[in-house]
């Protein structure tokens, strides 16, 4: 079994720790929880740093609780954020809560039996039962606002002009009382987080303390950085979701084969499992060759299968092969509609109806007259090009300008033209 704190050490992903947390890890099996706000209907690549962490405390032997933030969804942390945020209805929160919880129910064991069986929590569960009075009664009284306002997390908020409402201000409360409620109900003993998390965290553990005299322990890891100084985790398009409908599996892929070689070695143990002899093994092959992005290959691979399983992994590759390596017209067929479209995403199309491309005697007709000038301007240049050699048909290169028309459609509506060896086209019919 691996020591937590080492295995986060060495990986880079120790940011702060409470005291004794070391000593009290080594007394035997202990529980964590760790939080995930529903923001949105999906995780996307930043909150997978929060899942390897609670991995990472499973695999260590210790029993991990993953918390969705169904009460704490409905306030906003206002956390290091500059200004205040809209609040979302309650459809969304229940939709995007159930989303969430069925994404990170995938990541961690949850075999029925095993002393560390990791747990789902909802902190609604447990906050719908206060009454209002209740809470700032009970729990408000335990924290003085000077505590709370002291937090590095707020002060911008406090200090500039727009400030801070009382409902944001009141999310450490939330947050702490889960840490609370969690470590009196289930033994719960530490709070991981990211590093914008500590002022959160130590609120709950000031709780635990003044509510019971009990002592609990914090543990943050680095914010993911980028060796340009550029937000990680987006692209043109936005985040990068961990659901296939919101960024497709090719997407995913291609964003990690992406990176930088600088990100890539730090990338690859904090989102991987791999160990370290692999790892480094890995580096000095890619130090010999970094053009062959030996690196950046082993990451996209290791994070797709986590995130999306063997199938999807095979498509993504096979789908980057084609434009950005050799590739043949079955692997072209080979791919879904989703991915061909991404693949090809922003290229120029033209589209023509099924009984005009019937009636279309040959190729080179096809490609100047029917594709409404958008791949050819005149039947003479487009002749030239294909008895040069210079243009293919779902990858199949043509030789005859009078050449019939006897390919496949792909998805029973596509031809993709290539002209030379980057420009693509897309031919839809319809
Ligand atoms: N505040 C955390 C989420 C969270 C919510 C409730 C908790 O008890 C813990 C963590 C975030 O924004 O990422």
């Amino acid at each position: 079994m691996n020591n937590f704190i080492e295995e986060l050490r060495w990986r880079g992903m120790l940011q702060d720790m409470t005291p004794e947390i070391e000593e009290h890890l080594n007394q035997g099996t202990a529980s964590a929880y760790l939080g995930f706000d529903p923001t949105a209907d999906s995780l996307h690549i930043g909150h997978l740093v929060g899942v390897m962490t609670l991995l990472h405390f499973q695999r260590a032997g210790h029993k991990p609780f993953a918390l969705v933030g169904g009460a704490t969804g409905m306030i906003g942390d206002p956390s290091f954020k500059s200004a205040e945020r809209n609040l979302l209805d309650k459809p969304t929160l229940d939709h995007n809560v159930s989303c969430l919880q069925k994404q990170l129910a995938k990541f961690l064991d949850f075999t029925e039996g095993a002393a560390n069986k990791a747990e789902l929590v909802n902190n609604h569960d447990w906050m719908s039962q206060f009454s209002f009075l209740e809470f700032i009664r009970d729990v408000g009284k335990h924290i003085t606002v000077n505590y709370m306002m002291a937090k590095d997390s707020v002060k911008r908020r406090l200090e500039d002009g727009n400030g801070l409402s009382f409902t944001e201000f009141s999310y450490q409360l939330i947050q702490g009382y889960d840490f609370f409620h969690l470590w009196k109900n289930e033994g719960v003993s530490i709070q991981l987080g990211g590093s914008d998390q500590w002022g959160n965290i130590v609120t709950g553990t000031e709780m635990i303390r003044k509510m019971a005299g009990g002592s609990a322990y914090a543990l943050t890891v680095p914010l993911i950085t980028k060796a340009d100084g550029s937000k990680f985790g987006k692209t043109e398009g936005g985040s990068v979701w961990l659901d296939p409908e919101k960024t497709s599996p090719y997407a995913f892929y291609q964003f990690w084969l992406n990176v930088s070689d600088e990100d890539a070695a730090k990338y690859i143990r904090i989102f991987t499992t791999l160990g370290r002899e692999t790892i480094e093994s890995i580096e000095k092959e890619h130090a010999e060759a970094p053009h062959m992005r030996l690196l950046q290959k082993e990451i996209a691979k290791q994070v797709t299968l986590m995130v999306h399983g063997e199938k999807e992994y095979e498509m993504a590759v096979k789908a980057s092969s084609i434009l950005f390596g050799k590739s043949s017209t079955e692997d072209l067929a080979a791919l879904d509609e989703r991915t061909f479209l991404q693949v090809f995403d922003g290229v120029p199309q033209a589209k023509l109806s099924k009984s005009d491309f019937e009636a279309t005697p040959n190729v080179v007709d096809l490609l100047s007259e029917k594709a409404s000038g958008i791949i050819f301007t005149s039947k003479g240049e487009a002749r030239k090009m294909i008895q040069g050699g210079g243009v293919s048909i779902n990858k199949e290169k043509l030789a005859d300008p009078n050449g019939e028309i006897k390919f496949d459609l792909l998805q029973g509506k596509y031809l993709l033209v290539q002209k030379g060896k980057k420009n693509y086209y897309i031919m839809e019919i319809q």
